[in-house]
């Protein structure tokens, strides 16, 4: 293998510790938005800014009304002057025609924002997901789809109202001084509804707050009885197992239902007082108003001016109530997203070295491995070297750790301890994709995807040709099935492959494996779906196509041991024996005749 430099992934920093659904909050470092947050949000500044200005002449088109209001009321009517209304009038139908074309720009603006946004994050999160150790995996297919949903509770939070809120709030200052300018001590009137909102808002803060993380949590347990049941349709059904999820599912509906329940008391609770106080902050205007028109300190338009004016004050500040209870909502999501974002991905930190000409030799030196909260080693003091182009299998009782031996050669997960070597180099240190793109893996679940058959067989190897998916089809025998399908190669596939068989499924994933004739392949219980006539048929196919190349096989079937030159044989998750077919066949049958015999002794 030749080793060159290649672009790795991201480094790796510290994981979070995270929970199926439990959704704890987390602090956060002080005064730091991720970056995978950040940088949308500084791609979307000029968008910012634009929201900003809109939102601020929008404010100041508000005042505009109030003060066109007034002169109306105390200049124009008591002199019946309609040559100045005419001249006021059209001044403010352009100022609401301008009104109208700056409020739909704004939706505008923060809608294209929070598409980008929604497509940057999303993007973020997908490659992360792409990039996950598998050994550090905690959450469920449910639960992680949730949690790229939150993706939404972000973006409705950044995009949206914040923007204006944020603009509003130094217009509730300009706002009351207009009024203390226009009504004097009026004035008091909507500040006295300031701290009133902002106690209503406040106090219901640590309730939000806690609330926001359980619905959350409980919106992803929700999610992952959906998404499992879903997935397992067919073994739900025929294993009449449906009460019993739909009593899962009862119970996280209800729970679910039940915190959101309370959070949208909560918020309706803070908004409504909001809404009220802006009610009572323009009646109070224009109860204080009689008395100071009566006094001789205002006049009528002025009173109406202000009472205008009180609703503006306060309705920001409505506003800013209801996003903080979103704020909440937001943060627990952010808290969570970004746990998620900070696991350390797979691959080296910073470069990765690439896999130039690999010859195929896999080393496991003293290796132990625990699966993630497994409380037993999958493997112990596991050691082998298989030197280019050897053929091995890989033997022993269900749960013995051939398949994790498996998963390590292509470093899906890393050792707990020891080394797993590929032509002598740690695969550590290798980029995963490059180490993957010399292997040819078939695993037990024998994945398809959405897409054509064509695609499928190519997958991850686009650049391979017809003949060569053709020639790799053909050894698997899928060849035979595809040339008499009327689409062909072309036969597209729903989820995971359904529409064809088992036996079918495991022979594209077969080709898969060969397509581009990899310099490793590694086969788990690739006949288990296959009569015993075509297991045959693919053992003669088989034998010529592995000549020269590196062969793990994973079987129970003794007729594919006819492919190997070298048998190892685990137990318990230890090498117990390692040697050649016969070898071994003969240690096995010392080992069954001494315990006959010392069962015949016993007796
Ligand atoms: N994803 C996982 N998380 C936790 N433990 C696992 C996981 N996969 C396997 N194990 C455990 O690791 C051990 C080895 O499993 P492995 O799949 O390697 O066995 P195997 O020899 O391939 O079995 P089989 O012949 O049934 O395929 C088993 O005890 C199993 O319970």
């Amino acid at each position: 293998m030749v080793p060159s430099a290649l672009p790795g992934g991201p480094g790796g920093r510290d994981a979070g510790k995270g929970g199926k659904v439990a959704v704890n909050e987390v602090e956060l470092p002080k005064g730091r938005i991720a970056d995978w947050l950040a940088g949308p949000l500084r791609a979307n500044r000029s968008i910012y800014v634009k929201v900003a200005l809109a939102a601020a002449l929008i404010n100041l088109f508000a005042l505009i009304t109030a003060l066109f209001t007034m002169t109306v009321y105390d200049r124009v009517v008591p002199n019946n002057a309609t040559d100045s209304l005419v001249g006021l009038t059209i001044g403010l139908v352009l100022i609401l025609l301008f009104d109208f074309v700056l409020k739909l720009l704004r939706a505008y603006f923060v809608d294209v924002a929070g598409a980008r946004i929604d497509r940057d994050i999303g993007r973020a999160i997908f490659n992360q997901i792409l990039n996950m150790r598998m050994d550090l995996r905690r959450h469920s297919t449910g639960g992680l789809s949730a949690l790229v949903r939150e993706i939404e509770t972000l973006r409705d939070f950044f995009a949206s109202a914040t923007i204006t809120a944020l603009v509003d709030l130094p217009f509730i200052v300009i706002t009351l001084s207009v009024i203390a300018l226009i009504g004097g001590w009026i004035v008091f009137v909507p500040m006295m509804m300031v701290p009133l909102v902002a106690a209503g808002a406040l106090l219901s803060q640590p309730l939000m707050r806690r609330l926001s993380a359980q619905t959350l949590g409980e919106a992803l347990g929700k999610q992952s009885v959906l998404v499992e049941t879903i997935g397992s349709l067919e073994t739900v059904k025929s294993a009449n197992a449906g009460p019993i999820l739909s009593g899962r599912w009862d119970a996280a509906v209800s729970r679910h239902a039940s915190s959101s329940l309370r959070q949208r008391v909560i918020s309706t609770i803070s908004i409504n007082i909001a809404g009220t106080a802006q009610t009572m902050a323009y009646t109070g205007v224009v109860i204080y108003g009689v008395f100071a028109i009566a006094e001789q300190r205002l006049t009528m338009g002025g009173v109406i001016a202000c009472s205008i004016l009180a609703g503006r004050v306060v309705a920001p500040l409505g506003t800013i109530a209801h996003l903080l209870t979103r704020l909440h909502a937001a943060r627990t999501a952010y808290q969570q997203i970004d746990r998620f974002m900070s696991q350390p991905v797979e691959g080296p930190a910073g470069i990765g070295l690439g896999v130039g000409n690999c010859d195929g030799g896999i080393e496991f030196r003293e290796v132990d491995f625990r699966y993630p909260d497994a409380a037993e080693l999958a493997l112990t003091r596991v050691s082998f070297k298989i030197e280019p182009g050897e053929h091995v299998a890989l033997i022993g009782p269900i749960g013995s750790g051939k398949s994790t031996i498996a998963r390590l050669a292509i470093g899906l997960f890393p050792p707990s301890s020891g080394l797993v070597l590929v032509d002598g180099t740690d695969i550590r240190q290798l980029a995963p994709g490059a180490l993957r793109a010399k292997t040819g893996a078939l695993f037990q679940d024998n994945a398809l995807l959405t897409g054509t058959l064509r695609d499928n067989i190519l997958l991850g190897r686009e650049n391979v040709d017809d003949e060569e998916m053709i020639r790799a089809a053909t050894i698997s025998l899928a060849h035979d099935f595809i040339s008499k399908l009327p689409h062909g190669y072309e036969l597209g596939l729903s989820d995971r492959g359904e529409g064809l068989s088992g036996g079918q499924k495991q022979s594209i994933a077969m080709a898969r494996a060969l397509v581009g004739r990899p310099p490793i392949i590694i086969l788990d219980e690739p006949t288990s779906s296959v009569d015993t006539e075509t297991e045959q048929r693919l053992i003669n196919n088989l034998r010529e196509e592995f000549e020269g190349r590196t062969l793990i096989l994973i079987t129970h079937r003794p007729s594919l041991l006819r492919l190997v030159d070298r048998i190892i044989m685990l137990s318990a998750g230890r090498v117990v024996m390692d040697g050649t077919p016969q070898s071994i066949r003969d240690r096995v049958a010392d080992i069954r005749t001494a315990s006959r015999k010392s069962d015949g002794r016993a007796a």
